[in-house]
């Protein structure tokens, strides 16, 4: 449910389909996505196409949850379920939360933590993001795209294609969410000899904001700061272990006089900053990286223990994805979105989407003359 969308938004139930669509994709993923429908149902909040400025609830179908009604059943059962699935899992899975939830919450099974902690709830991330887009887009003329940079050990080159504000259709026809031809095919290589060996793999993926107005978040509060919510947002979807923001390592390893956006009167001349200085958006693209660890349910069974006897054993494999790194670039995509609506709508301040278009227009008239030459001398 997403709360404090103005009115006026147009969404529609396909406009979600097509994300959710977008999330199944990608070289690598397992069985399940083939047969994974997200049949997506808006139950309130929108009429029409339209949003209502009331509260957006959605739900999201999960075609497995039919075999799970009686082991997972919110009530008690008549019996006790049998069979297969109703066995507890002992042997805590290394890489995934079942050691520590197990411990923390009190159970002999791992079921209960993973079937929360599973990537699965990333469909509804995707399908929030989804209206975050519009309102982003139809407020502010912003757009947000993503691809995968890296997967395993191949790396898209510095000079390679990355994709303008337009480029969704483009990606969503590649294997890996890479644009560069030759990089989408050495990622699917890499992938194809990484489950040949029983292995997994992990990866970075690239978001990149188009048209975010300067002004976003603010330097004045540590939960204002664009970057901190960005960096948080990102941090949430499982497996993401590091967030990068513009070329933050790299610049971490350059002297100040190479590491800063330099501004001429008429335009900014790089944006090694990702587009954010001082906790704000500076009026240049905004660019956030998101490292992924390897799939933890690693074919080639990763040493564990049973909690009910404490002897050393294997942990379970079941089907897995080899490498997720593509819909990760869409959750990154749709968790970016979230965090620059926020920001926008806390900048615009109104009730409609109409209100906030005359608000933003406002402010960015209102803004000094040599300001707007910079901002104006073009993205980038
Ligand atoms: C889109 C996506 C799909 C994933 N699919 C799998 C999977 O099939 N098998 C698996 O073991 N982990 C998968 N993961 C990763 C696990 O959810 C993650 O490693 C686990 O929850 C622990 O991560 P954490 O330490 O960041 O919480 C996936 C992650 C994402 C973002
Ligand atoms: C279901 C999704 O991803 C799942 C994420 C996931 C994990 O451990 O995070 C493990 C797998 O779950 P299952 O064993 O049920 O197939 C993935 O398929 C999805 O993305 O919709």
């Amino acid at each position: 449910m997403a709360q404090g969308v103005p009115a006026g938004v147009h969404i529609t139930s396909s406009d979600i389909a097509a994300a959710l669509h977008r999330r199944r994709l990608g070289y690598g993923r397992g069985a399940r996505m083939k047969f994974e429908q997200d049949e997506v149902s808006l139950l309130g909040g929108v009429v029409h196409g339209q949003t209502l400025g009331s509260p957006v609830a959605l739900t999201i179908g999960n075609t497995e949850w039919p075999k799970w009604t009686e082991v997972m059943s919110a009530d008690p059962t008549e019996e006790p379920p049998s069979g297969a699935r109703a066995k507890a899992l002992t042997r805590p899975r290394p890489g995934h939360a079942d050691f520590a939830g197990m411990a923390k919450y009190g159970h002999l099974d791992c079921r209960p933590i993973l079937e929360r902690a599973s990537a699965r709830e990333t469909a509804a991330r995707v399908a929030l993001g989804t209206l975050a887009e519009a309102i982003i887009e139809q407020i502010g003329d912003i757009r947000v795209v993503s691809h995968v940079i890296e997967c395993g050990s191949v790396r898209l080159p510095d000079n390679g294609l990355r994709p303008g504000p337009n480029d969704t259709t483009a990606l969503d026809a590649t294997q890996v969410r890479c644009l560069d031809e030759a990089t989408d095919a050495a990622m699917v290589k890499e992938i194809d000899s990484a489950k040949a060996a029983g292995d997994t793999l992990g990866g970075v993926v690239e978001v990149i904001a188009y048209g975010v107005p300067v002004g976003l978040g603010s330097h004045v509060e540590a939960e204002r700061r664009l970057d901190a919510r960005l960096a948080a947002a990102l941090m949430s979807i499982q497996a993401i272990k590091g967030v990068e923001i513009g070329d933050g390592f790299a610049q971490a390893r350059s002297r100040g006089s190479a590491a800063h956006d330099e501004m001429t009167s008429t335009q900014r001349l790089t944006n090694l900053a990702g587009g954010i200085e001082g906790g704000m958006s500076n009026g240049s693209p905004i660019v956030v990286r998101a490292a992924l660890k390897p799939i933890s349910s690693v074919p080639r069974a990763l040493r564990t223990f049973d909690v009910t006897t404490g002897a050393e054993d294997v942990a379970i494999n079941q089907r897995s994805d080899t490498c997720a790194v593509a819909p990760a670039a869409i959750v990154a995509q749709a968790m970016v979105a979230l965090v620059l609506a926020q920001s926008l709508l806390e900048k615009t301040g109104g009730d409609s989407v109409a209100e906030c278009r005359r608000n933003l227009a406002s402010y960015l008239e209102n803004l000094p003359e040599s300001i707007k030459a910079v901002l104006s001398g073009g993205e980038r």
